[in-house]
């Protein structure tokens, strides 16, 4: 693999790691976030994923040593800069707001951390050149951020965190400024040219789409805890739980609690069978709208009865919104299927999740 001139790493790229880490703001009744044990693959993008106000961009600010963990450590590679100053880490980060200085063109904001860092013109120029040709601005760099695009702002954001070469790039919601087709764009880009730099790579977003997008390692965080964490396909295959299930790709959920030798949903509809529900008790029954079929479906399956309330055409499928067992749910069939109408959903057996009546995962079948 050839080394890109704003790689300035010697070596191995550096993996990032934090053990026990908690933070606590001052007169706050509880932490931030606690006990986070993370480790970021070397050259990867880590991706935090969570909603509003769980603490993510906190985790980032301390890593980058903007703000100082309460508790535990962080490591880059074997240094361990939990106490060391931000310019000292070799770290850059990319704020959602982008944080350009308004008075300054966008050559001068991209050469800001080299300038701080007295490195000399000829060398700066340079450097600006090639970050701005990564991320496409060349023939923008004597504008003022005013004059530019958000799209164009935000890549100037990048241009100058890459600047330095850091071995660690931080991201707090790089793209939640831009309209949906300008980040379906930028989010591809941004893979390219992080895989590129070899930085690794810590992405935070509240944008379940982008985080599985883009993830080597997916984190989902809730309340300042990791709910869970892993490869982004083995956690919305095997979600933990009912919160990671239906923030990672909006989950259908139904009670259902065996009687007999049956299983009834909570309206008393029966059900017939249900491959590799447990075995006794009450539980909830989940299941993505896209695994949701009318006919077709050979092999172990469960079959659901519902009625259609609405249907939105989305091009080739159709969002149906439906009621089933007593509850609202949604599937995307190809069928058009009519208002008041009664179908039979068929849902693969692979594609069923069971979580117990206090939401945690309880086996399903593989
Ligand atoms: N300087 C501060 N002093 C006191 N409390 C703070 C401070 N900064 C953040 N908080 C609180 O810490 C919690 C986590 O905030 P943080 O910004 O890390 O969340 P987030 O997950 O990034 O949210 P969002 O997605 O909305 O940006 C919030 O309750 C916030 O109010």
């Amino acid at each position: 693999m050839t080394v890109h001139p704003l790689a300035t790493r010697i070596g191995a790229p550096t993996p990032v790691a934090v053990h026990n880490l908690a933070k606590s703001w001052p007169g706050a009744q509880r932490p931030v976030f606690s006990e986070l044990d993370i480790d970021c693959p070397a050259g990867g993008i880590t991706i935090i994923v969570g909603p509003s106000g769980c603490g993510k961009t906190t985790f980032l600010r301390c890593l980058c040593g903007l703000d100082v963990p309460t508790k535990g450590e962080i490591r880059f590679g074997d240094q361990d800069v939990t106490r060391i100053d931000a310019q000292h880490r070799g770290v850059a980060m990319v704020f959602q707001n982008y944080a350009l200085y308004p008075t300054k063109t966008a050559f001068d904001n991209i050469a800001f951390p080299l300038r701080m860092a007295r490195v000399g013109a000829a060398e700066t120029a340079d450097r600006v050149r090639a970050a701005a040709a990564l991320t496409r601005i060349e023939g923008l760099l004597e504008r003022l951020p005013s004059q530019l695009s958000g799209g164009q702002r935000q890549r100037v954001g990048i241009a100058r965190a890459i600047v330095r070469g850091p071995s660690v790039l931080l991201m707090d919601e790089p793209l939640s400024n831009l309209d949906t087709k300008l980040r379906v764009e930028m989010r591809a880009e941004l893979s390219a040219l992080q895989r590129e730099l070899g930085a690794t790579t810590v992405y935070v977003t509240h944008d379940q789409t982008e985080a599985l997008a883009l993830a080597d390692h997916l984190i989902v965080m809730r309340d300042g805890k990791i709910e869970q964490q892993g490869a982004p396909e083995e956690i919305f295959r095997h979600p933990a739980d009912v919160f990671v299930a239906d923030f990672l790709g909006s989950m259908n959920l139904l009670a259902v609690r065996r009687e007999g030798e049956g299983m009834v949903l909570a309206d008393g509809t029966r059900v017939s069978s249900l491959p590799g529900a447990p075995s006794s008790g009450s539980f909830q029954l989940g299941f993505r709208a896209e695994d949701a079929h009318i006919g077709g479906l050979a092999g172990d399956r469960a079959t659901l009865p519902a009625m259609v309330r609405r249907s939105e055409l989305m091009g080739s499928e159709r969002l149906v919104h439906l009621h089933c067992g007593g509850v609202a749910l949604r599937a995307r069939l190809k069928q058009a299927v009519a208002p008041g109408e009664h179908i039979d959903l068929h849902v693969h057996a692979s594609a069923l999740h069971y979580f117990s009546d206090d939401g945690q995962r309880a086996g399903a079948v593989a």
